[in-house]
């Protein structure tokens, strides 16, 4: 459904950015940033697939281009089967677009307005548009504030509307980006459970996000890009095992019990015990998964009770390849 191949994206600093980049350093490549090198992704039907990255990694660059709003300087991108240089019309009529921040709304309009507005630009046929925005306003939960005009709508409410505009044209595809910048937690969990929604319908959902818990919650894979180039591409469900292939053991010692650690460092089923932040507390790395038992039963014997195990997280993946740049905890 979204097919990347090579997509690069040079952009040539110009006037004031380019003396600044001139000043800064003697190399001629000053004046040109690489947003985007030759990233490859490939993004079937129906997937909801998030793009994590620190600030400026490129992401914001391949959503305007997969949607058209920006050209590649090389490679190639299809979008629900269409060329997104040679046919944008389609690939348009095909998507939506929902970016974080206050851009996209007019506020001085009602939420009905501005839907019906966007539904002409998106070419939505006359004869349905104002079913269509009922439809939408009630899905997101607007429909009794859907003649007020948006200046007086919380951040939630203005998202849950820039969420109903991307549908108005009953996109195939539609791109998030950074949707739930800057909303509360209420606010963030209904919106997350609105794209649940969407996706169970069968629609494909690219997603930019800083924030771990979202990609976890909301993404069947993720692909980790820093520097314009995609680093990793994996389901979101299993990405821990790129740093360990069996759960570790968490376990959080009285101060009676430390003497223990220099014993439980010792064993040879484990193969390195980690300090963590909080205080009395260890991670536990097995040799094996076989191990774990024999560690746990050890551990429960020697009255540390306190303990727990788990696979590494998205986080935790993102922090040993991108470093802690760009984490949103
Ligand atoms: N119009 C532009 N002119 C010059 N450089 C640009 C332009 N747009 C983006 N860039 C540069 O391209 C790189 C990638 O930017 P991009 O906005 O795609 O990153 P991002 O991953 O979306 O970052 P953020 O998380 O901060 O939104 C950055 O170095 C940025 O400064």
């Amino acid at each position: 459904m979204i097919e990347v191949t090579g997509l690069g994206r040079v952009f040539v600093k110009k006037g004031r950015q380019a003396k600044r980049a001139k000043q800064s350093g003697p190399t001629a490549q000053d004046s040109r940033v690489v947003a985007l090198d030759s990233v490859n992704l490939s993004v079937p039907e129906g997937e909801t697939h998030g793009v994590l990255g620190p600030n400026g990694a490129g992401k914001t660059t391949l959503v305007r281009i997969l949607s058209t709003m920006l050209l590649p300087t090389s490679g190639r991108a299809l979008v629900a089967g269409h060329d997104v240089t040679t046919e944008a019309d389609q690939v348009r009529r095909r998507i939506g677009i929902v970016f974080g921040g206050d851009n996209g709304l007019y506020t001085r309009i009602t939420a009905r307005q501005n839907l019906v507005f966007w539904a002409t630009m998106y070419r939505v046929d006359a004869s349905v548009v104002k079913r269509r925005s009922q439809e939408l306003l009630e899905r997101v939960g607007l429909a009794d504030r859907a003649d007020e005009p948006v200046e007086g709508f919380s951040r939630g409410m203005r998202q849950r509307l820039h969420l109903a505009r991307g549908l108005i044209g009953d996109p195939a595809v539609l791109f998030l980006d950074e949707p739930t910048m800057g909303m509360d937690p209420l606010a963030t969990r209904d919106f997350r459970d609105l794209v649940h929604e969407l996706k169970a319908e069968g629609r494909t959902i690219l997603i930019t996000t800083h924030d771990m818990s979202e990609a976890e919650a909301l993404c069947d894979r993720v692909s980790l890009v820093d520097h314009g180039s995609i680093l990793v591409t994996e389901p979101t469900a299993t990405i821990g095992r790129m740093l360990s292939g069996h759960d570790r053991i968490d376990v959080t010692l009285r101060e009676d019990q430390s003497p223990l650690l220099s014993e439980l460092a010792g064993l040879p089923q484990v193969e390195r015990v980690d300090k963590l932040s909080e205080p009395g507390s260890v991670r536990i790395h097995t040799v094996s998964a076989d191990a774990n038992p024999v560690v746990l039963r050890w551990l429960l014997d020697a009255g540390i009770d306190a303990l727990r195990t788990g696979r590494p997280t998205l986080e935790e993946v993102y922090v040993h390849l991108v470093g802690n740049r760009g984490l949103t905890v």
